[in-house]
């Protein structure tokens, strides 16, 4: 899997726009890990296209024979036939199949390497890009790709060489028929690449359409009771329904649009149907094709019919397709945070921090931090003090290195922390956020967020430190009990509590604090000031907090 991702991501070092080469390279990069399989259905594709082509020869033969002589002497030619289509029939079920399932797989790895890439994308490229937009590419634009690699894709192959193979029997049969090509192949492409960019562009359009809707279901139902105490259900209904229609619009002219494209190669095929008629009866009249001759060529020519058609239907599909590999092309080539790339491992910390010299802006925002300085020795406990939106948790995302300084530098224990892997650096710093961003799962596996494989006991040896083990022990399942959504099912002090417990699992030598304790009561914070000064002794400790009792833990207190 992690080749696959890696190679997904070589064919996008260009970070440039996603154009048609890009894309290629996507395609090539996606398929490269199964190009065993994929060569196992292009032989049995060749198989099944094959013993299709058979079918009219034997048929034209056979029909052919029966004019001619009547039915004596035909059991082996029947029997040849009825083993040709059962046969045709087998591989193509076959083919089906195989095909189905390694597209299924290629698509299972483009959803992983998506989703893996995601999470390594900065925190600046997340706060850029909605979470409706990102959500609607790894949803239903994902499964518009599955849709079309084992619906539309797969089909493809064998309709080219069938038509491809009819085509040239035909030619053998009779050689005149090559005068159509020059006529019938240029109109079918130019009528389809006519229709094929207001296809393509109707297609990012729908998309864009599907994606704000899912975001502002998504923004709405994660505000579900602000909306009814505001009682804002009409407006947000109001406002969900008009962009239901917008989206619904696009779909319908797109719908419309594809609509347009099978006439399309009906009208080819007919064109050549009529064309084909005119050419034979007139050999025929001329005594120069046989009768087995012009079964087969007839049989041959309804085979290539349905072809035709279906390969302008999959045509309008291939555009749309193309509309939504830009888009995922354009995530894969984001560049991932640095850090990642292999560097040197971050030694375990004593614990001394210093920043020199920091400055930061946001983008497009002033800047939040000038020259900014402070060291903090191992094992001292600093409270950082200062109004709201002043930079206190700007400083926390710059030591995790979330964001980057402009200028200026983070030291621990003496390493710049732009030199080395930051998972190295935030294995060793256990973050209680502001927010307690807590999974939707259930309390135990919210706290062994915290430490990869912790057991039983050291999670709840975690909630005691945390004083969260009595509010645990009393819910309907304990630490079994689920939460809901990101912890909608507990109180905003609980859900700190088992933030903090997290934290305190991860039993890291820096501990930041962001406002942890905002919302315990008193005698929560009071018990939980006295064990601190035990479970976080030795340990580095910055406090942000507007708390008095909280400002009693801090060797010092720093006013930004
Ligand atoms: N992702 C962001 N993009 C742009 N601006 C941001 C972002 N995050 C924070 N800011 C801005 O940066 C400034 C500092 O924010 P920060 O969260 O560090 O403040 P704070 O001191 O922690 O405030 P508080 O006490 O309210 O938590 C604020 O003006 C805020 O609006």
């Amino acid at each position: 899997m992690y080749t696959a991702r890696r190679s997904i991501e070589e064919a996008h070092k260009p970070a440039s726009d996603a154009d048609g080469p890009t894309q290629i390279r996507l395609i090539l990069a996606l398929a490269r890990p199964h190009a065993r399989a994929l060569a196992l259905v292009a032989a049995l594709t060749l198989a099944g296209s094959g013993t299709t082509l058979t079918i009219p020869w034997l048929a034209g033969t056979l029909a052919g024979h029966l004019v001619e002589a009547g039915s004596t002497g035909t059991v082996r030619l029947v029997a040849l036939l009825v083993g040709a289509i059962v046969a045709s029939a087998a591989l193509g079920a076959v083919v089906q199949i195989v095909s189905g399932e390694t597209a299924a797989r290629i698509l299972a790895d483009l959803r992983s390497s998506l989703y893996a890439h995601l999470q390594r994308l900065p925190m600046s490229w997340h706060v850029a890009h909605r979470h409706g937009d990102v959500l609607a590419l790894i949803t239903s634009e994902v499964a518009h790709l599955g849709h079309f690699l084992t619906g539309t894709l797969v089909a493809i192959p064998p309709l080219l060489v069938t038509a491809a193979g009819a085509a040239l029997l035909m030619l053998r049969i009779d050689p005149a028929l090559a005068l159509l090509v020059p006529v019938l192949v240029p109109t079918y492409v130019i009528l389809l690449k006519l229709v094929g960019r207001r296809l393509r562009d109707l297609g990012a359009r729908e998309q864009e359409a599907e994606a704000r809707v899912l975001a502002l279901a998504e923004d709405n139902l994660g505000v579900i009771a602000a909306i009814k105490t505001f009682t804002r259900e009409e407006p947000e209904h109001a406002r969900y329904r008009r962009r239901v229609d917008a989206a619904r619009r696009v779909s319908v002219r797109l719908n419309r649009m594809e609509a347009l494209v099978e006439p399309v190669g009906t009208l080819v095929a007919a064109l050549a149907a009529l064309a084909l008629l005119l050419m034979v009866g007139d050999h025929i009249h001329r005594g120069r094709l046989a009768t087995q001759e012009l079964f087969s060529f007839l049989f041959y020519a309804a085979l290539l019919t349905r072809p035709v058609a279906a390969l302008a239907e999959s045509w309008s599909q291939v555009q749309v397709t193309r509309g939504i590999l830009a888009r995922m092309a354009q995530v894969l080539a984001a560049g991932a945070e640095p850090g990642y790339a292999p560097a040197a491992r971050l030694p375990h910390l004593n614990g001394e921090i210093r920043f020199e010299g920091v400055d930061f802006a946001y983008p497009g925002r002033p800047p939040v931090l000038s020259g900014f300085d402070l060291t903090i020795a191992p094992g001292e406990k600093v409270a950082i003090l200062g109004g709201n939106g002043i930079g206190k948790t700007t400083l926390v995302a710059l030591l995790l290195r979330l964001y980057d300084c402009r200028s200026g530098r983070i030291m621990l224990d003496g390493h710049d922390i732009t030199g080395v892997a930051v998972e190295t650096l935030r294995r060793q710093i256990a973050l209680v956020p502001q927010r307690p961003e807590l999974v939707s799962s259930t309390v135990r596996e919210n706290i062994a967020f915290g430490r990869h494989g912790a057991s039983a006991a050291e999670i709840e040896a975690a909630a005691r430190r945390a004083d969260a083990y009595d509010f645990i022990q009393a819910l309907p399942q304990g630490f079994d009990t689920g939460i809901g959504d990101h912890g909608v099912r507990l109180s905003g002090g609980q859900g700190q509590r088992i933030a903090l417990a997290r934290a305190l699992l991860k039993d890291a030598p820096i501990v930041i604090l962001d406002e942890a304790t905002s919302m315990y009561d008193p005698e929560g914070e009071e018990r939980f000031v006295e064990t601190c000064a035990r479970i976080l002794h030795g340990r580095t400790v910055l406090l942000i907090t507007h708390r008095p009792a909280s400002v009693t833990l801090a060797d010092r207190v720093i006013r930004l």
